[in-house]
């Protein structure tokens, strides 16, 4: 579904990322990590065509991402940018109904209404349909934004989900909801693509994970075989201890807390 065949990106003389290739099959959840300024939203942003490649290619669907129209590509793919930018004082079922642009011309018709609803019902956000948005709470502002972006692709037979830290203000309970709604469509046989700052997320909802380092691909795999304690080392320079998540067959992740002070 997305083939990312050895992209590099420079910006001046410094190189953001260098050689990265990966593939992400329908059905699939592909988490990015890494450490802050890695060049996970550089990568993102490649991946979507809000930047443009300076070597190699992005393929969607087979296709390189450079053939596609730009109604066609908002036809395939969908994108929960990390910053969020309205400005505007939009009614919040107004502003999940400009997911659905790409399905009208003019007008949105009844099912485009009815998407956008059942988006917002989705994400739990229904009672505030008719709220400004710039008036909701970071979290609740994250979960229109996720209903939006899930409006846009509802209906398409297959696409791809690109979120950057999704679960950024969002509580513990929204942040596990996120990621369950984003395993739902990759079992309708979508694919996403999901920034995570928080490894046993990743690690508990990826099928898998790219971990990035300085703009290259330290590690790739499934979560056992990525989370490692040298991998998490070498990346964000911690010292952690893995433990088995008491549920699911992945790693979860504790940092050594003697590294950071001398409490104990
Ligand atoms: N337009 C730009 N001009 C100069 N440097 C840039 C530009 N865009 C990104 N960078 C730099 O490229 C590096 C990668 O940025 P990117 O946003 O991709 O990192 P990231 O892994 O997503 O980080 P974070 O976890 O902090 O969001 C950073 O060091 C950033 O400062």
């Amino acid at each position: 579904m997305l083939e990312v065949r050895n992209i590099s990106y420079q910006i001046r003389n410094r190189k953001l990322l260098d050689g990265v290739s990966f593939q992400a099959k329908a059905g699939e959840l592909l988490a990015i990590v890494g450490a802050n300024g890695a060049g996970k939203s550089t990568l993102l942003k490649l991946c979507t065509r809000e930047l443009t490649t300076l070597s190699g290619e992005v393929r969607l669907d087979k296709k390189s991402l450079t053939a596609y129209s730009d109604k066609e590509l908002a036809l395939v793919r969908a994108v929960l940018p990390q910053q969020n930018s309205v400005v505007f004082p939009f009614l919040v079922s107004e502003l999940v109904l400009m997911g659905r642009y790409p399905h009208f011309d003019f007008h949105p018709s009844d099912h485009d209404y009815y998407v956008a609803e059942t988006a917002l019902k989705k994400v739990g956000m229904w009672e505030f349909a008719s709220r400004v948005f710039t008036t909701l709470s970071g979290g609740e502002q994250q979960r229109v934004q996720l209903a939006r972006v899930l409006a846009q692709i509802w209906d398409v037979p297959k696409g791809i989900l690109f979120l950057d830290e999704p679960t950024t203000g969002l509580d513990l309970l929204h942040q596990h909801q996120m990621l369950e709604l984003a395993r739902e469509f990759t079992q309708k046989g979508f694919c996403a693509v999901v920034i995570l700052h928080d490894l046993n997320l990743a690690a508990q909802y990826a099928d898998q994970i790219v971990m990035l380092r300085s703009g290259r691909i330290e590690a790739i795999g499934r979560p056992q075989e990525v989370i490692t304690v040298e991998t998490i080392k070498h990346v964000f320079n911690l010292n952690v201890w893995l433990v088995e998540h008491p549920e699911l067959d992945c790693p979860m992740v504790i940092p050594q807390q003697h590294q950071f002070s001398n409490r104990h």
